[in-house]
């Protein structure tokens, strides 16, 4: 069921109120997509802000520990996209795209102006939606805040997290409806028997056929330090498993910039 945009814990969404004609949009930028399948391919970002998860390792931390955002109607955020005359894709992504209603009528409209649109999502939400690429990042036990890894440091976020990370009726849902990748975060070889389960479970729910190179293994890292020590391992278990590696692109080439 979608959570709607009045309980998205925007919590800390500074001087604004939530506002039903318009998105939070965190940051509107021209990239390479730098993950996934389609990674390489120029293309615009509009990041909402907001979610309902708390990665400990959330490289987008201005959408969910602590949302900042402009909020945008969906006219303003299509004409500034199509600002960038050389994209064809879009990728909506945030925080957590699939909590605003909002998002389903910006998807709409960049279908109507025919761009090629790829949704960011941790896969806890299903909407009926103009979605051409669900990436789907489910999110693991390797994500939960704990005290010790809470960027805010009280731990106060584990069990709610801990508690909504996997929705597998949304998961099959998206799958079911969209071409889709499943792209998940390794931080260590622990992480491997996680994500074989959930993939077992997912095939086990679904008739939709998840190929192995639907799934996709990302190094964890939001900075190119951090990914030098994940990236090896993370090539070696998608060898050792058949699934798909996925760099992250933009991490190697613009660091941890905004806007990129
Ligand atoms: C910021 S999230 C926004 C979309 C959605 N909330 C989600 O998690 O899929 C975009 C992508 O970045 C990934 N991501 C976030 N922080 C990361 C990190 N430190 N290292 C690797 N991937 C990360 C997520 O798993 C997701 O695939
Ligand atoms: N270049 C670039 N590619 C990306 N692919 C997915 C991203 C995201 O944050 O969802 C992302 C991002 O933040 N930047
Ligand atoms: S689900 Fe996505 S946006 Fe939300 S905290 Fe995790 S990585 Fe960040
Ligand atoms: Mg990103």
């Amino acid at each position: 069921m979608p959570v709607s945009s009045d309980n998205t814990d925007l919590t800390n969404a500074s001087s604004h109120s939530a506002n039903e004609d318009a998105l939070p949009v965190n940051e509107l930028f021209y990239s390479l997509q730098g993950e996934g399948k389609l990674a390489g391919t120029p293309s615009v970002f509009v990041r909402t802000s907001g979610c309902n998860l708390r990665c400990w390792f959330c490289d987008s931390y201005h959408t969910s520990w602590e949302p900042t955002h402009a909020w945008l109607d969906v006219n303003t955020i299509v004409e500034r996209v199509s600002r960038n005359e050389e994209a064809d894709h879009v990728v909506v992504t945030g925080g957590e795209p699939l909590i605003h209603n909002k998002t389903v009528e910006l998807l709409d409209r960049l279908r109507d102006a025919e761009y090629h649109t790829t949704v960011e999502t941790n896969g806890t939400i299903y909407r009926d939606a103009a979605i051409d690429l669900a990436s789907i990042s489910p999110k693991l036990s390797n994500s939960t805040p704990t005290p010790r890894k809470d960027p805010k440091g009280n731990g106060s976020w584990a069990d709610r997290h801990d508690d909504r990370r996997i929705d597998m009726e949304s998961i099959c849902r998206l799958v079911e409806s969209y071409q889709a990748q499943l792209k998940f975060v390794v931080s260590s070889r622990d992480d491997m028997s996680e994500i074989t389960r959930l993939i077992d479970d997912i095939r086990g729910t679904t008739a939709a056929k998840i190929r192995d190179s639907d799934v996709l293994l990302m190094p964890e890292g939001a900075t190119k330090s951090r990914l030098q020590e994940t990236r090896k391992l993370t090539a070696e278990l998608a060898m050792e498993h058949g699934f798909r590696y996925t760099p992250r692109i933009h991490v190697d080439i613009w660091n941890d910039a905004p806007e990129t």
